[in-house]
């Protein structure tokens, strides 16, 4: 399975800040977005995820089993998309209702709530309303969600941004499985993913998005 990106252009309302990009990510690659305040991250994860259209370009999944990218992928934004008066287990229980077992991806194996919750180290807490947990233990949750319905793309929006030291390795691992397993990420950030061996999109603003082999957070041994 390959995400293949070809002249795809990065706009808002009209207003273009990037055009002309193009890569490749193979499955098992993680790219990493990263640039100032404003310049763009957050809207070009919404063009891959086909939540804004792309103006020109192309963007597909190829050897995906037919379904688009959309279809195809989780979107984690920067904010939880989850209901505060639920409780953890139906907000979970409704993304993985509404994700549905996707037929092209039917022979991978999704967690259910518990394993979920447990993969994030939360476990005991599936009855409380959402709206009780703290913002770490709530972008927790939000990442449960990766878990429950197998998609092999990963769109993450500053995906770290609440999470404390030993959260933000926690979910390092649980990104390398997904990798490992044959999956792909995308994500924005400001910090340091802890990935080792991830690719790079640097938005640069008044210049061309920079494509480079290597992510300019990678920990230094793994140079
Ligand atoms: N609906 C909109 N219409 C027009 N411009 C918008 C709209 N939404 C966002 N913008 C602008 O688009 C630009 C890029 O925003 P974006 O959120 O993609 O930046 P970012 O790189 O993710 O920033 P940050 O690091 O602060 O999250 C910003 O200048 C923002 O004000």
């Amino acid at each position: 399975m390959r995400l293949v990106a070809d002249n795809v252009c990065v706009a808002r309302s009209g207003q273009v800040f990037f055009s002309g990009i193009s890569f490749s990510l193979n499955a098992g690659e993680a790219l990493v977005v990263s640039g100032p305040n404003g310049v763009g991250k957050s809207t070009f994860l919404r063009v891959v995820a086909g939540l804004l259209p792309d103006a020109e370009g192309r963007i597909e999944l190829e050897g995906g089993g037919g379904e688009n990218v959309a279809e195809s992928a989780h979107y984690l934004g920067h904010r939880n998309a989850m209901k505060r008066a639920l409780s953890v287990r139906e907000n979970l229980e409704f993304w993985r209702d509404f994700m549905g077992v996707s037929e092209a991806y039917q022979t991978k194996v999704s967690s259910n709530v518990e394993e979920a919750v447990a993969k994030v180290g939360l476990d005991g807490i599936d009855h409380l309303p959402f709206g009780y947990l703290s913002a770490g233990q709530q972008r927790r949750i939000a990442m449960a969600k990766l878990l429950i319905a197998y998609r092999p793309l990963w769109i993450l929006d500053e995906p770290t941004a609440a999470l404390d030291v030993q959260s933000q390795d926690m979910f390092a691992r649980l990104i390398e499985a997904h990798l490992e397993g044959g999956g792909l990420v995308i994500a924005a950030t400001h910090q340091p993913l802890g990935l080792t061996d991830a690719r790079s999109l640097v938005l640069d603003p008044g210049s061309r998005a920079a494509f480079g082999a290597r992510d300019p957070f990678a920990p230094e041994d793994a140079a």
